[in-house]
């Protein structure tokens, strides 16, 4: 079964649906592999602009495979600690592609499913998706970096009454608390999320990847490394052909042709 569907659309954009609907998407060993051959296959091919990833069905993810989980028991700590860890990094490789990456979180994301979305630069969630981290309920400690992307997008209140007390939050109010970028209705959520995806793939490629980098380090950068980056990036984006291109766009008010750089 093919657990991982990839989209490649003329626009740049790359959809990629996890396609284990039956399991509500949970990360299988299947499925797990097939994510890291094709964020391999991604990184540093210039034609791709923007990847969008998203779920089959109703779900976005169920997170950890439960059955997998299950049969455990026998397993010495270091050998799952090297298991956990390739687990963990191999979704999470999706923070470090050079395009700008969106969830599209059609429906429940779930523990390593939800962690797995706040790794992606923008996280659209429909209005009901159900959102959490039941990790200590499943008699677990939390794993693929919980601890780090839930107070870093939401806060530490929210992130330890999610983490804590298991708590859901749906989308709307994970957008009010910050937790996700926006929530939408669940029947436009994807239609929305595509027309983001175009419009982010349409503007200039260096430029936009020097800002997703400046924006990975820019939250813990004091002022004075902020202006040294900001004053070697941009003479960077001043001196290239694309700069020109989105100045005579804009004088001729026409969309810009941006190069493939
Ligand atoms: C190391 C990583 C750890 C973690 O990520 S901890 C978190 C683990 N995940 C969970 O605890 C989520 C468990 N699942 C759910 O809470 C619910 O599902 C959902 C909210 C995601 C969706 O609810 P609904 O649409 O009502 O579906 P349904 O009837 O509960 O499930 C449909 C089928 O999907 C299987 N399934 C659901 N989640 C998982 C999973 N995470 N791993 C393996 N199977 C899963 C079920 O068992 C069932 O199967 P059948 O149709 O045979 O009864």
């Amino acid at each position: 079964m093919n657990e991982l569907l990839v989209d490649r659309r003329d626009d740049g954009v790359v959809v990629l649906t996890l396609n284990r609907p039956d399991l509500r998407n949970a990360m299988t060993d299947g499925m797990t592999e097939q994510w890291r051959r094709t964020v391999a296959g991604l990184r540093g091919d210039r034609d791709v602009r923007c990847v969008v990833v998203t779920g089959a069905g109703n779900a976005f993810s169920s997170g950890g495979d439960l059955s997998w989980l299950a049969d455990r028991n026998a397993e010495s700590v270091p050998d799952l600690r090297d298991r956990m860890l390739g687990f963990y990094r191999t979704w999470l490789s999706i923070a470090d592609l050079e395009v700008p990456t969106i969830a599209a979180v059609n429906g429940a994301a779930v523990g390593a499913g939800l962690c797995f979305a706040l790794a992606c630069d923008l996280v659209y969630a429909a209005h009901d998706a159900k959102l959490l981290v039941p990790f200590t309920a499943l008699g677990l400690h939390p794993g693929m970096a919980a601890t780090y992307l839930l107070p870093r997008a939401a806060g530490v209140g929210v992130a330890r009454e999610m983490l804590l007390t298991g708590r859901t939050l749906l989308g709307a109010e994970a957008a009010s608390a910050g937790l996700v970028t926006r929530a939408f209705p669940r029947e436009a959520l994807l239609g929305e999320v595509m027309e983001i995806a175009a419009r982010t793939a349409a503007n200039a490629p260096v430029a936009t990847r020097l800002t997703k980098i400046a924006l990975s380090g820019g939250g813990h950068a004091d002022l004075e490394a902020a202006l040294r980056w900001e004053s070697l990036a941009q003479p960077v984006t001043m001196a290239s052909d694309d700069m020109r291109e989105g100045l005579a766009a804009q004088r001729e008010r026409r969309a810009p042709r941006f190069g493939n750089s």
